[in-house]
């Protein structure tokens, strides 16, 4: 059985990638190309991507591909209903860096609101050094504890994200758009006032038709103007154009961004033309790649081709 893994230098460098050479005559591509993939994965009964888009067209010209695992938790790389139509099975993996997301989550807001890199510079620049009262109050920030912390989507990751800031001391309330409600001691709020209460809004929940471009200008024009907004789950769901001028219109006080709609972002991106771009934060999607992650990433990739092979 050929397996072909079109991207396995988005996993780094971790020992357990041999692990697949077990299950079957894999081939590696450090990266792979959109043009690409249809001559690379000629003949392969098992494909897996990181990053790669496998799209309709590709589908249609590969009689032989049965399988396609995607080494992350969004599908959205993945044309998942023309698979569902040609009888090719689509496996992600749930769970695999949910630690590590909600970690950056967290440690992107904790570097957004304490100013952390601002303050860092101060110091190193020599400026305090130079500070007679040995003050510098140049960012003030304010204390999580008795803040309302908004979770969109409360999977797994939204439900750690919650623990956490449910221990720093945050009234934790979230929304689903698709209107699931959960067994949990959080309140679920209307979009309506879970924009205009959140003191932080962090978005968890997948890429789909209903979460597509859900935060708009207008949308975020709603939300209080000392909020921030967090999103480490698909840069889809924020509008970026709308968010750039909402900060510029100081309509919430900042954002960290993890994920974008285009991935890497061109250099004429509007996130790289704020007025003021101390209010946003920016991370290359890094949020789930923790090492740890990317060792249980691989072995859940190996673990679905297993029960594929195994008919399961
Ligand atoms: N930045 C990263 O590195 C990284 C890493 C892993 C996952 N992710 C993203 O995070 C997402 C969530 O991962 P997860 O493991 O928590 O998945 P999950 O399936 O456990 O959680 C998704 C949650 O979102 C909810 N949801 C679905 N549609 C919604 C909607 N329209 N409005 C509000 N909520 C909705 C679901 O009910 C579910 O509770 C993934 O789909 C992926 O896009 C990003
Ligand atoms: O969805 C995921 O698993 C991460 O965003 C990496 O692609």
């Amino acid at each position: 059985m050929k397996i072909v893994f079109l991207d396995a230098r988005t996993l780094g460098d971790i020992p357990n990638l041999v692990k697949l050479s077990e299950l079957g005559e894999v081939v590696f591509y450090p990266d792979t190309q959109l043009d690409e993939v249809a001559s690379r994965i000629e003949g392969a009964e098992v494909v897996i991507t990181n990053k790669v888009k496998v799209v309709r067209q590709t589908m249609e010209n590969s009689p032989s591909l049965k399988l396609i695992c995607v080494a992350a938790t969004g599908t959205n790389n993945v044309d998942l209903a023309a698979a569902k139509e040609l009888g090719i099975q689509v496996k992600n993996v749930k769970g695999y860096s949910t630690d590590s997301v909600a970690q950056e989550t967290m440690a992107l807001l904790l570097a957004l609101l304490n100013s952390t890199a601002y303050y860092d510079a101060y110091v190193k620049s020599g400026e305090y050094s130079k500070e007679r009262m040995f003050t510098h109050l140049g960012r003030p920030y304010w204390e999580l504890r008795g803040k309302r912390f908004g979770i969109l989507g409360l999977g797994e990751i939204g439900r750690q994200v919650a623990q956490i800031a449910a221990a720093f001391g945050c009234e934790v309330v979230y929304y689903s758009a698709s209107g699931q409600t959960y067994d949990v001691p959080y309140a679920s709020l209307s979009l309506e006032e879970f924009l205009a209460t959140c003191d932080v809004l962090s978005v968890h929940a997948p890429l789909n038709e209903h979460t597509d471009n859900l935060l708009t200008y207008e949308r975020i024009a709603q939300m209080k103007p000392t909020a921030l907004l967090l999103n480490t789950s698909r840069g889809g769901i924020v509008n970026e154009v709308d968010l750039v001028r909402a900060l510029d219109d100081n309509l919430i006080a900042g954002a960290a961004i993890d994920v974008f709609t285009q991935e890497p972002i061109p250099a004429s991106h509007p996130y790289l033309q704020l007025k003021n771009p101390e209010k946003l934060l920016l991370a290359p999607h890094i949020a789930w790649s923790s090492i740890e992650a990317r060792i249980r990433l691989m072995d859940k990739v190996a673990d679905n081709i297993q029960r594929y092979l195994e008919g399961k």
